[in-house]
């Protein structure tokens, strides 16, 4: 399974098509509102949130609520376009409003992909980068995870995500285990965050970074529960799914590091307080008396809940001026901007639970191929039974 995005920030619209479905899945538009509008929410973004309302427009792949096995498209119109047409150079310009519309992007913002971008492509319009390294691509990103999680319900696998960490101010460890109570709970932090104590505080320096012109980052973690075990590879390094969920995280807008389970803390503790042992059952057949190694092992699923974190940085575009230099003029300037998120981690929570969803669907796919949604819902249930009796 593939998908590919394309569309700019401030243009009409993004755009993902997905293809290699199974024929014969369920599938509305409304699966994937639900999700972009989660995206769309969180304390501390800027003032774009307030403009867009994104929804999905299904335009091919679909018929009768349900896939044809073609590729489906998807499209997110971008609202606050109207402001932007004369901009993006799609309607006439106004020969007086000429020079100000036209006048050229040329001062990078320090950790934004703006000066690497023009340098790369050639562009002296810094905002031929920004249109598209901007996290407005999430959108789409989170259209064809809502999928891929549509697909991964039918074959009795759930996925949530939560804000572990904003700013330095950590979340207890949850004693959670139902994934759906801890859906609920994060949904109804503005934070996402499962602890109300810590939640309270991270708002706090949300607010006091925003007074500061500063922004925050954080860490989010994405739990998956109902996995097959054996899906990914141990025999070849661009098959192990850990790698690539790695990948997919890291690709994130503003994302730098990425552990599963105790992830960072394995370095720090002898290796009896790391590996899992092993259990068996008649009804759950192999289970782990932990999961401290976050349901991986070579590779491959363990069939225990997959629990991945990931860092993000603080957002680059700051209200606080740092320093950078003006590509035209060389000379050094102090940064000042119109608008921008203060802290995006909420928002981003539910992009990676959407990153490592397309991974999963997308790994069972490759493992488990069928042209058809109850064929490979046989082939995923034989093949969840033969492990249980292995
Ligand atoms: C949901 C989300 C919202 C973001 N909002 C902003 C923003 O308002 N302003 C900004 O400068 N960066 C924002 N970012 C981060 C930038 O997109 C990111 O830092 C940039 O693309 C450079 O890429 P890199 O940080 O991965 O190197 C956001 C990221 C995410 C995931
Ligand atoms: C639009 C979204 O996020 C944007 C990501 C972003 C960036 O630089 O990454 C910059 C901001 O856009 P603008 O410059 O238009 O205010 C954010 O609002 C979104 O998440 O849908």
């Amino acid at each position: 399974m593939r998908y590919l995005t394309a569309g700019e920030s401030h243009g009409p619209q993004l755009t993902t098509i997905i293809e290699g479905l199974p024929s014969g899945m369920p599938i509305a538009e409304e699966d994937i509102n639900k999700h972009l509008a989660r995206r769309q929410k969180g304390y501390g973004r800027g003032r774009r949130m307030q403009i867009e309302k994104d929804t999905a427009e299904i335009t091919s792949g679909v018929r009768h609520g349900k896939t044809l096995g073609s590729p489906v498209a998807i499209n997110v119109k971008n609202r606050d376009w109207t402001h932007w047409t004369h901009v993006m150079g799609i309607e006439p310009i106004d020969e007086k409003d000429e020079e100000e519309i036209k006048r050229k992007i040329t001062r990078p913002r320090p950790g934004h992909a703006d000066l690497n971008g023009g340098i790369k492509y050639g562009h002296r319009d810094l905002r031929n980068v920004l249109e598209r390294s901007s996290a407005r691509e999430t959108t789409v990103r989170v259209a064809a995870g809502a999928v891929a999680t549509k697909l991964l319900q039918l074959l009795g696998i759930e996925l949530v995500s939560h804000v572990v960490e904003i700013g330095g101010i950590k979340a207890k460890s949850t004693e959670m285990t139902d994934i759906h109570a801890i859906r609920e709970k994060a949904e109804e932090s503005p934070v996402r965050c499962l602890d109300e104590e810590a939640g309270i505080q991270m708002m706090a320096a949300i607010d006091e970074a925003k007074k500061n012109g500063d922004s925050l980052g954080g860490v989010v973690e994405v739990i998956a529960t109902g996995m097959p075990s054996g899906v990914g590879s141990y025999v070849h390094y661009d098959r192990k799914l850990d790698a690539k969920i790695a990948g997919a995280v890291l690709s994130i807008n503003a994302f730098k590091g990425v552990e599963f389970g105790i992830g960072f803390e394995a370095a720090r503790v002898p290796g009896s307080k790391v590996h899992d042992e092993i259990i068996w059952d008649e009804e759950a057949g192999y289970s782990r008396k932990t999961n401290r190694l976050g349901g991986f092992e070579g590779g491959m699923t363990t069939g225990m809940p997959i629990v991945v974190r990931g860092v993000m940085k603080p957002i680059p575009t700051l209200y606080k001026p740092l320093n950078s230099v003006d590509i035209e003029t060389k000379e050094s300037f102090a940064a000042s901007i119109e608008r921008s998120d203060a802290c995006a981690v909420p928002a981003a929570a539910v992009v990676c639970e959407h990153a490592v969803a397309w991974e999963l669907a997308s790994a069972i796919m490759d493992q488990f191929y069928a042209d058809r949604l109850d064929t490979l819902i046989e082939t995923i249930n034989e093949q969840r039974k033969y492990a249980r009796e292995f």
